[in-house]
């Protein structure tokens, strides 16, 4: 046996119960061995299982009272996972779905995404079972009060710097904000992300990683001469990410034929109406189903994934993890699509991305293509050391900038390599070579 296998073996008997982060980690670890092979300090050192255990888990308690007096209890985490390279950083996940194994798959691929951005930050992930959909606002707030109360002890801005995934979004922020500093006593700007831009949050923090993911997609399109004007795309979820997504993408050119929420997608023959989506979504916070009432040309189908079967030259998952398995993969292939660019975590099950690459589709692996979310978390950061801020245009010329470095170090990388043009291992060795050196330059932890 090979010291990959060795270590993969072991780290699945580790966490046998876990089976979204032993996906991650076999993915990630898959890539890297012809790495392993030119640096033999790296068995030496352990580095695969050392890499593949958070530093620190925290799990606690979150009890909150309903707006019927009734006292509900769900559960809190934060994984510390990687902290070589910066403060641990990496968003929570407010989901009924939420579990150890989804948060450990989410900060270990956040590590290696935060390493690729090239800014100082670490890798991690929280959230809670807590379903924000359906409460009302002051229900919400007592959750994230009392979800702080424990966490605050936790982090910090030079400690952890959480900001929002699924579920959460400026209104969580808020009220985590407003509690972590009632209870340090302090205005410690920097300890969260993803603030309103009225009290420090960073402009372009909300846009930036659908725009980024667009960057990203327009390079690889114009390294493979193909123009990304005219043509037709699907996106799967209606979220932060989809949203900004589909906003860069019209405004490239493309056409959006659909768009989903977890119960079913919207198909708009004349081409998704993106400002009217994002009233429906942000504002009035409804379901994707009533996008019909002004746009009764569009049809709408109800049906976990049944979005993969709309014929489109680019498909942009951005819900959730394992959101294209074998069988969409099959359909989007047979309807001739041309790409796959990954905006949620772990979109694509390893069959699927198999599947699509031996075909030919080209693919956008998330870890590169949707890190320019925390790349503008992490400018946020630097504004509120530095008590400054910057304008729209200012971080959204640093977005393209980091998307663009990404995708040529990305490349480079796999070309090296012996990968050719295959921008899953090139993502994956680029991340893994800094993670690795630093944990090297740090000694044995
Ligand atoms: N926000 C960010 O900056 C970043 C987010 N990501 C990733 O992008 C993805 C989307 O995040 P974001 O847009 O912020 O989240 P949001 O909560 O804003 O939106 C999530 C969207 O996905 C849909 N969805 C479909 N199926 C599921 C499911 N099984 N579980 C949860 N949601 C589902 C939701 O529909 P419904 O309303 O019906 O639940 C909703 O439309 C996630 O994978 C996240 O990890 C990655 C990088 C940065
Ligand atoms: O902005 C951040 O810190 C985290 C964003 C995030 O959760 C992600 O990249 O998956």
């Amino acid at each position: 046996m090979t010291y990959l296998e060795r270590a993969i073996e072991s780290i699945k008997a580790r966490n046998s119960h876990e089976p979204e982060f032993i996906q991650a980690v076999e993915e990630v670890f898959h890539s890297i061995a012809p790495v392993l092979e030119q640096h033999p300090e790296f068995e030496k050192a352990n580095i695969l299982e050392r890499m593949a255990e958070p530093e620190r888990t925290i799990i606690f308690r979150v009890p909150w009272t309903n707006d019927k007096g009734e006292l509900i209890v769900n559960r809190g985490y934060r994984i510390q996972f990687n902290g070589v390279r910066g403060p641990y950083k990496g968003g929570f996940r407010f989901h009924p779905s939420v579990n150890l194994s989804i948060l450990k798959f989410l900060g270990f691929e956040q590590t290696f995404k935060n390493a690729l951005t090239g800014r100082p930050i670490g890798g991690g992930k929280g959230g809670a079972d807590f379903d924000p959909k359906g409460k009302s606002d002051a229900e919400v707030m007592r959750f994230c009060q009392s979800f702080m109360t424990e966490l605050f002890r936790h982090i910090g801005p030079d400690v952890d710097v959480p900001a929002g995934d699924i579920g959460v979004g400026a209104r969580e922020i808020g009220y985590l904000f407003g509690q972590y500093r009632r209870l340090k006593g302090a205005y410690e700007a920097g300890v969260l992300t993803g603030k309103h831009v009225i009290y420090g949050g960073a402009l372009g923090r909300k846009e930036a990683t659908g725009f980024g993911l667009l960057y990203f997609t327009k390079a690889m399109f114009d390294q493979n001469l193909i123009e990304l004007a005219g043509k037709t795309a699907i996106i799967s979820g209606s979220g932060n990410v989809a949203l900004y997504t589909a906003v860069k993408a019209q405004e490239f050119g493309v056409k959006i034929l659909a768009m989903s929420d977890s119960a079913g997608y919207v198909y708009d023959p004349a081409g998704i109406d993106v400002k009217a989506m994002i009233d429906l979504k942000e504002v009035r916070h409804g379901r994707i189903k009533e996008y019909l009432e002004d746009h009764p040309s569009a049809k709408y189908v109800e049906g976990l994934r049944k979005i993969w079967g709309v014929k489109c030259d680019i498909a942009f998952p951005c819900a959730t993890q394992n959101d294209i398995d074998l069988e969409s993969a099959k359909m989007l292939v047979a309807n001739g699509v041309l790409a796959v660019c990954e905006g949620a975590n772990m979109p694509t099950t390893y069959e699927a991305m198999t599947y699509l690459m031996d075909k030919g589709v080209l693919l956008t692996p998330a870890k590169a293509s949707n890190a320019g979310g925390v790349a503008i978390s992490a400018v946020e950061m630097t504004q509120n050391s530095m008590r400054q801020s910057m304008t729209f245009e200012e971080v959204d010329t640093i977005l393209k900038t980091i998307m663009n470095n990404i995708y040529r170090d990305s490349l480079n990388a796999s070309i090296k390599y012996g990968y050719g043009h295959d921008l899953v291992a090139g993502a994956n060795i680029v991340s893994f070579l800094r993670i690795a050196e630093s944990m090297m330059l740090q000694g044995d932890y």
